[in-house]
Order: structure tokens, then C-alpha cells, then sequence
């Protein structure tokens, strides 16, 4: 289980972002709330005619509801928008850079809202970081990064992490056990992994993965399984040097300070049952290292968490899906674990104080 079953008790509601407009976000939020599967206290953000007129077209009987930022109807049946008014209009799966201030503008209200006490968690349909950085934000890398600066801390940490106990009940969960992945590196291209890894780099991500996994997941000593850079771990040197002179000595380094850290581990026999039992979390050194395996064992059944905000914050475990959008067949079970992961852990922040 990604947290203890904790329901969550706080009248603050989950601000939910509706991400990219030309993508699949805004019909996974009406899917979800024609099915009735929204908890009562979720509310979307983004531009409520948009919502309407993908609603109309997908054929999805959704009353989207516009509350003022901060606001939030009782008892109501349809889905909440706190609203944010698109530059120009959106078509699905055709992007438009004019619309990149909107999307960064859903998510500055979703941490405001946090931030003020009116939100008790944020939750992040995808966005597209091609078309933000082409619409005027050349350093953006995407949400993790964006919201650690705007929460002003100085690292923090991507983790996806698949879910039994909510997927349990799904006839296509075929997976046999929960599995977290967190990245040492994330939004690189690959050519410059090798350099990002070092011994600064991997004990920090290191030591903020622990400390989340207890504060925010409850686990007393996390044991954290740690994956190689190169084939074979780097074969004692002979397929690369970066266990040798990096990765080795900073485990070493955070061994001395009494983590549980198993590795560095050839990665592709770490994801196996037997490396992985008694395993709380692995951290791969890069995206796809980590990310092609969680997918493997749970796409559409995982999250995003990002490790290390001052708030709370989900994602779902895809992308934008050009080619589904505005068709209404793409899977919105990811934003359903997101959004449930994200009440479970703001239940446990308030119940721990955290
Ligand atoms: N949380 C976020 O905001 C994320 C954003 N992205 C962004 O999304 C854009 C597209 O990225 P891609 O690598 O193409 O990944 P993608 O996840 O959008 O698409 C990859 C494949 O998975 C399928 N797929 C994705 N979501 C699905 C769903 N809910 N149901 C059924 N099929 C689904 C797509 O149709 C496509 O075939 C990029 O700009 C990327 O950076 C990617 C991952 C997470
Ligand atoms: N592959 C995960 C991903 O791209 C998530 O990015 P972010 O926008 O949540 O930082």
C-alpha cells in the first residue's frame, strides 16, 4: 500500500488541475466525475466553458459547477471549478503555445490555494513541457522542478509508485506487488545523465527519499535499493567508472549515517521479486532506467508524488496522449489513484501534523 488506509477527515477539498487543454486532462476529469467516482471534495481547476463544450462533445452528462477560488458547494452533484480563463480556445490534440501562461496559471492557483490553507492537497492532470517551453518558458522541465521553485525549497524528489490496495478491486491490475520508483535525475537527456550523478547529487535525492518515505508514507527505516548507472553496475569499472568513483562512495557515505541502502545493483536485475522483497522504494539514476519498469508493472494504475514540497502534490503516471484527446477512451484510472493517493496523504499530514 502506498500509505496506511487513512480516510481523509479534512473539509479542505483537492484541487485538481486540469492540465494541458489540447490534451487528454480535462475529459479524464469529466470521465471521472460522470462515472460519480470524484470524492465528494475534489475540485478542478482550469477553464469551466472548456470543460463544458468537452463534455457536450464526449457526450458526458457532468454539471460543471464555476465556485469563486477558495470556494467550495456542499452537497452539490456535478463537478467544482474554481475557474481559469483559456488565452485562445483550445482544439484536442492540437497544442497552441498561447495557452501555456494558462496552464502554468491553473497550477500557480492550485499552490495558492494550498499555500493559504484552502486547499488540503494538489493533484496534476499532465501538461505538455514542449509546448510551455515553446509558448515563452524556455527553462521549463516540467511540473516537479516549476514547484519546487515555487515553493521556494532547494531539491526535491520524483517518485512513481504503483498501488494494490487501490487497484486491488480492478479486473486488469495484473500486477503482484506495490512498487516505488524515485530518480536520481529526471527531465535530462541522456547524454548528460552520466555528468548530473554525483556524489552531492545522489546522496541528497538519497536522503530526501528516506526522509519522505517516513514522514509522508510512515515508514519507520525505509530500505532503499539503489541501481547502477552502467551495464552490470559497471562491471567493477570495465563498462564505466561512475559506480566506482560515485555511486559506491556515496552509499558508503549514507550507510555510515545508518540508512538501510541495498546496491548499487545491476538495474536490470534488481527489478526482479527476489531483489526487490523487503524493498521500500528503488532509486533509479535516470527516467527511463526507473520508469519503463514501474509503467511495465502498473501504467494506469500508479502515481506521481512529488518527495520534498512543503504540500502536497499527485500526478498521474502519463502524459497528455495527444493522440486520445477529445475521443474519450483513454484510461483515467492513473488520476483516480492520484486523487485518492492525495487525500491519503493530506489525511496523514493533518493526522501527524507533518
Ligand atoms: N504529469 C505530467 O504532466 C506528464 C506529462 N508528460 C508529457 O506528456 C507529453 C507526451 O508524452 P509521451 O511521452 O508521449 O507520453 P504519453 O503518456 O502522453 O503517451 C504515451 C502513450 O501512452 C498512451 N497513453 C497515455 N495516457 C494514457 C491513458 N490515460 N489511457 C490510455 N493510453 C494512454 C498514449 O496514447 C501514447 O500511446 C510530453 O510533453 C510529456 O512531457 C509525460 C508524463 C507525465
Ligand atoms: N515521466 C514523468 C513526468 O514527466 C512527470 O513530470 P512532471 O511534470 O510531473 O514533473
Amino acid at each position: 500500500m502506498l500509505v496506511d488506509t487513512l480516510s481523509s477527515d479534512s473539509a479542505l477539498p483537492v484541487v485538481v488541475t486540469t492540465g494541458e487543454p489540447a490534451g487528454i486532462g480535462p475529459e479524464l476529469m469529466l470521465m471521472l466525475a460522470a462515472q460519480g467516482i470524484l470524492p465528494a471534495g475534489t475540485v478542478a481547476i482550469g477553464d469551466p466553458d472548456m470543460l463544458r463544450q468537452r463534455a457536450a462533445a464526449l457526450g458526458l452528462s457532468v454539471t460543471v459547477i464555476e465556485c469563486s477560488p477558495g470556494e467550495y458547494p456542499s452537497g452539490t452533484h456535478g463537478l467544482p471549478v474554481w475557474p481559469v480563463a483559456l488565452n485562445e480556445p483550445a482544439t484536442p490534440g492540437v497544442l497552441n503555445p498561447a495557452n501555456a501562461d494558462y496552464v502554468l496559471a491553473t497550477l500557480a492557483l492550485a499552490v495558492d490555494a494550498c499555500q493559504k490553507g484552502q486547499a488540503a492537497a494538489m493533484v496534476t492532470a499532465p501538461l505538455h513541457k514542449g509546448v510551455i517551453i515553446e509558448g515563452g518558458h524556455p527553462a521549463f522541465t516540467g511540473h516537479t522542478e516549476w514547484l519546487r521553485d515555487a515553493c521556494g525549497v532547494d531539491e526535491v524528489v520524483m517518485m512513481l509508485a504503483t498501488d494494490t490496495a487501490l487497484h486491488a478491486a480492478s479486473p486488469s491490475w495484473q500486477g503482484s506487488g506495490d512498487l516505488r520508483v524515485a530518480l536520481v535525475t529526471t527531465h535530462l537527456p541522456l547524454r548528460n545523465v552520466a555528468d548530473a550523478i554525483t556524489f552531492e547529487r545522489v546522496t541528497r535525492i538519497s536522503r530526501l527519499l528516506a526522509a519522505d518515505l517516513q514522514r509522508q508514507f510512515g515508514i519507520a527505516k525505509p530500505r532503499i535499493a539503489v541501481c547502477g548507472l552502467n551495464p552490470h553496475a559497471g562491471e567493477d569499472g570495465h563498462l564505466g567508472r561512475e559506480e566506482l568513483d560515485v555511486i559506491i562512495p556515496a552509499l558508503d557515505a549514507l550507510r555510515a549515517e545508518g540508512m538501510d541502502i541495498l546496491g548499487p545493483l545491476p538495474a536490470d536485475t534488481l527489478f526482479t521479486p527476489r531483489h526487490l522483497a523487503g524493498v521500500d522504494a528503488v532509486l533509479a539514476m535516470y527516467h527511463d532506467q526507473g520508469l519503463a519498469v514501474l509503467k511495465y508493472a502498473g501504467f494506469g494504475q500508479a502515481a506521481n508524488i512529488t518527495l520534498g514540497l512543503p504540500l502536497v502534490r499527485t500526478s498521474v503516471d502519463h502524459g497528455t496522449a495527444l493522440d486520445l484527446a477529445g475521443k474519450g477512451v483513454a484510461d483515467p484510472g492513473s488520476l483516480n489513484v492520484a486523487i485518492a493517493l492525495a487525500r491519503r496523504l493530506a489525511a496523514r499530514r493533518l493526522s501527524a501534523e507533518i
